[in-house]
């Protein structure tokens, strides 16, 4: 029997308070064993490029990342958002350690290849991204290791990923030697029936009632690229996949993703 490991990934929704962020932060502290934190922060990063005079561009739920796009969000992901994130853990007393994917090699991505749309620096991650030698000695010395959404190519050149992606890929690549649960927190409480209606928790979803919601409109914008990363991880044998609120992770009301 693997011992326990607890992947939890927050969003923008979240980061951008940051009352709100440091509550899920002594939340987080509250929930025992080996634990992983990836954030990503694309609300507070659209702003600040806005507040810049860019017009920030998504496509299909992926940013287009011009070389200044890439200076900027490197800036507020890997250095503002990560180093709040990491601090708020300590005053929490955890010890935590900051990282992008360049920090050790710890995850090495591919620049996303041209095809009817130039995402410019966005990289994917292959099956082989995540430098799992290093992830476990971290880990086994205590540390909580948190990720921002940088990654690098292994050749000197940054690149933007998702952050969902991330944490998805993470657990794909630990789940062979620790009994992984993946955590999405977010500001709502699951996923809803009723996007308006914080009471429809929808408790279980297989991959069956998924293909289902999204093709009645139940479930869409960002929850479908969200909720495909977290189906393909409980497809390659992470153990337990969630959506919940992330000021409510220590309580019971929550989305549980079921193979069948
Ligand atoms: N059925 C649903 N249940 C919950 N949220 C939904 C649903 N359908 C769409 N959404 C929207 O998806 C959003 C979460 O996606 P996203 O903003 O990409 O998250 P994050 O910033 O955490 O990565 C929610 O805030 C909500 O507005
Ligand atoms: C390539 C790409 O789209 N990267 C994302 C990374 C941040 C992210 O994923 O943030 P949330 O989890 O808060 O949405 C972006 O720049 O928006």
């Amino acid at each position: 029997m693997s011992e326990g490991l607890k992947i939890f990934k927050i969003g923008g929704g979240i980061i951008d308070d940051d009352a709100q962020l440091q509550r899920f932060l002594r939340e987080l502290a509250r929930v025992p064993g080996r634990k992983v934190l990836v954030h990503g922060g694309g609300k507070g990063a659209s702003q600040m490029l806005r507040d810049l005079g860019q017009e920030p561009q998504m496509v299909q739920g992926r940013r287009i990342t011009d070389a200044a796009t890439l200076d900027i969000v490197t800036m507020f992901y890997a250095g503002k958002t990560n180093k709040q994130v990491v601090a708020g853990l300590q005053a929490a007393g955890v010890n935590a350690l900051g990282l992008s994917g360049a920090d050790g090699n710890a995850i090495r991505a591919v620049r996303r290849p041209v095809r009817d749309i130039d995402y410019g620096f966005v990289g994917d991650l292959p099956a082989d991204a995540v430098n799992v030698t290093l992830l476990r000695q971290l880990l086994e010395t205590g540390l909580l290791p948190v990720f921002c959404a940088i990654t690098h190519d292994g050749a000197g050149q940054l690149l933007n990923t998702n952050a969902d992606t991330i944490a998805s890929v993470l657990a794909c690549a630990l789940a062979p030697h620790y009994a992984v649960e993946l955590h999405y927190c977010f500001e709502k409480d699951g996923v809803l029936r009723d996007v308006d209606d914080d009471a429809s928790v929808i408790p279980q979803i297989t991959v069956v009632e998924y293909r289902q919601l999204k093709a009645e409109g139940v479930i869409a914008a960002g929850m479908v690229p969200k909720l495909d990363n977290a189906f393909a991880a409980l497809e390659a044998g992470v153990e337990r996949v969630v959506i919940e609120h992330a000021l409510r992770i220590n309580e019971s009301v929550k989305t549980v993703l079921c193979r069948s």
